[in-house]
């Protein structure tokens, strides 16, 4: 197949591929995607994001563009909050939506999303992320120290962890553990420390991916865990992780993830490597 269109683009420095393909005419199989992500042999990302009509997917959705988000080992995944802003970007600035307000289908349900201008005239993306469940508690085993975590429901799963030393200081090179009987698909990994009523920082582990610079649906269910740890359900949070900041709110069956989404190249894939990949 020749003529494949790319984009690459980041939201908070959690990056990923956009492969714009209204149809679904792309056999986008998981060795393609882990393809693209590889950062050696491909373009490199944390994910790749198709942008496909929502007909096309057959999916039952409000939205006329689906987000058909892949994890970098060519997983699926229902949800990515940092990928669904760089999607609404790219929408936007591919003339496919008006704006400033629309709503995009995922696997987890329809994301309403409204693309403004910051206060210092940046873009940014304010997601609506849907309700956001506490569903109980378990442990992670991270370099050798085993700490307790809430497990949070943010349409993918999370176990989010608040611990006291420095969060910087974890060695995340290596998978933490956690209990595949309470995760059986895999779960994605936080660790918070508690930088004020309203703030935390925050590093990920990623199903499916690894450490990344930032997970969007990950800094919710962060805000959701130090609520719910501190008795409340509903409140408001910056969340610092490597990539940058973002701002969470939380109420009552509901929740907002807003921050900024960029793109950095755009180009055609070489055909004779995807044809390659195409082969068993
Ligand atoms: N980076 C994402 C989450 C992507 C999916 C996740 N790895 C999973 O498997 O659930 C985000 O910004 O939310």
């Amino acid at each position: 197949m020749a003529g494949i269109e790319f984009l690459k683009g980041h939201g908070t420095q959690n990056d990923f591929v956009l492969l714009p393909d209204p149809d679904a005419a792309l056999e986008l199989t998981g060795k393609r995607v882990a393809a693209l992500c590889d950062r050696q042999q491909g373009i490199g990302a944390d994910g790749v994001l198709r942008v496909v009509r929502s007909s096309a997917m057959g999916a039952d959705s409000k939205g006329e563009w689906f987000m058909d988000y892949r994890n970098a080992d060519g997983s699926i995944a229902e949800m990515c909050g940092n990928g669904v802003r760089v999607f609404a970007r790219y929408l936007v600035e591919a003339g496919l939506e008006a704006g400033p307000e629309f709503v995009i289908g995922t696997r987890a349900g329809d994301r309403p999303v409204r693309v403004q201008a910051d206060a210092s005239g940046e873009l940014s993306v304010t997601v609506h992320m849907g309700p956001v469940t506490v569903t109980g508690t378990s442990v992670a085993v991270v370099g050798g120290r085993q700490v307790s975590g809430v497990a949070v429901d943010v349409g993918n799963p999370h176990l989010v962890s608040v611990i006291d030393d420095d969060v910087s200081t974890l060695d995340l090179s290596r998978a933490p553990r956690y209990d595949t009987e309470l995760f059986p698909e895999g779960v994605n990994l936080e660790f918070v420390n508690l930088l004020g009523p309203d703030a935390l920082r925050m590093r990920v582990h990623e199903r499916g991916v690894g450490e990344t610079r930032a997970c969007g649906t990950g800094t919710v269910a962060a805000v959701a865990a130090a609520l719910h740890l501190r008795g409340d359900d509903t409140g408001e949070s910056t969340v610092d992780i490597p990539g940058g900041r973002v701002v969470v709110t939380v109420g009552k069956g509901t929740s907002t993830l807003t921050g900024p989404a960029a793109f950095v190249a755009r180009g055609e894939l070489d055909a004779a490597w995807w044809d390659s990949l195409g082969e068993r």
